[in-house]
């Protein structure tokens, strides 16, 4: 069986009990997009990780970096153009690129609510950088629902990892798991946002379909993963505090 980045030494853990591999496709869940062929460039996901762990993980105990923008006022706009709104220029970048990269996959409505035309209402965005090292995740959640609005979209950097949709509020129903790899992008809106609970499990390596749609699973190694995501702040959230948090990571 192959295993990608084999460290020496390594020994292959036992086949899962569960032997359905994770999907290398995204779910069949309302909202939720992701397609395995629409990664970023690979020269801009290196740089894009480099700059990421030069600027926000050069210390130990940093594994999660929240950025705020604030809602332009037209005192901000006299300072002209480049008066800051919160987000670092290469997150900036990154927005424009994944509005063009997203453009093909997203119906024009999804497209819209991520990226609105010049000219809509102004509304302010958070980012979340997530740093993890193998075997660390995130325990299922929903995003805020008093903090942020609909429309959220996920970048993976550095490693690829599983991750685990299930139906929100512990509600019976089938789950769904796949494979995010390095470059990937999801969105997540919709039924997707705000019916269905999202994960990672804590794991070192991910039991994953050998190739897109196949029975056969194969393990695939983690290492060390950022993720970026971005979301809309509601109205009068850019206040931080006091709303307990639900994004624990472990
Ligand atoms: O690492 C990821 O892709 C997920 C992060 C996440 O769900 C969050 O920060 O709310
Ligand atoms: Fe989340």
């Amino acid at each position: 069986m192959e295993i990608e980045s084999l460290s020496s030494g390594y020994t292959e853990p036992p086949k899962p009990v569960d032997t359905t591999p994770s999907s290398r496709l995204g779910p069949p869940i309302p909202g939720l997009y992701f397609d395995p062929s629409v990664l970023l460039p690979d020269e801009l996901a290196e740089s894009l990780l480099q700059k990421c762990m030069e600027t926000y993980f050069y210390e130990e105990n940093v594994n999660q970096v929240m950025l705020f923008e604030r809602v332009m006022t037209r005192d901000d706009a006299s300072l002209g153009s480049s008066a800051s709104t919160g987000l670092p220029p290469f997150l900036r970048d990154l927005l424009s690129t994944l509005s063009a990269h997203l453009h093909p996959l997203l119906p024009r409505d999804t497209h819209k609510l991520l990226f609105p035309p010049a000219g809509s209402p102004p509304r302010a965005r958070q980012a979340i950088v997530n740093f993890y090292r193998p075997g660390e995740g995130i325990a299922p959640h929903v995003d805020l629902l008093e903090r942020f609005g609909d429309g959220i979209v996920g970048v993976s950097l550095g490693s690829g990892c599983v991750m685990r949709f299930a139906p929100a509020g512990g509600a019976a129903g089938p789950q769904h798991t796949v494979f995010l790899p390095h470059g990937s992008v999801y969105v997540m809106s919709g039924e997707a946002r705000y019916g269905w609970a999202h994960g990672i499990e804590g794991r070192r390596e991910d039991w994953v379909q050998a190739c897109v749609g196949a029975a056969e699973g194969r393990w695939v190694m983690r290492a060390i993963r950022v993720s970026v995501t971005f979301r809309w702040l509601l109205p009068g959230a850019d206040v931080v505090g006091g709303l307990p948090d639900a994004d624990a990571k472990y």
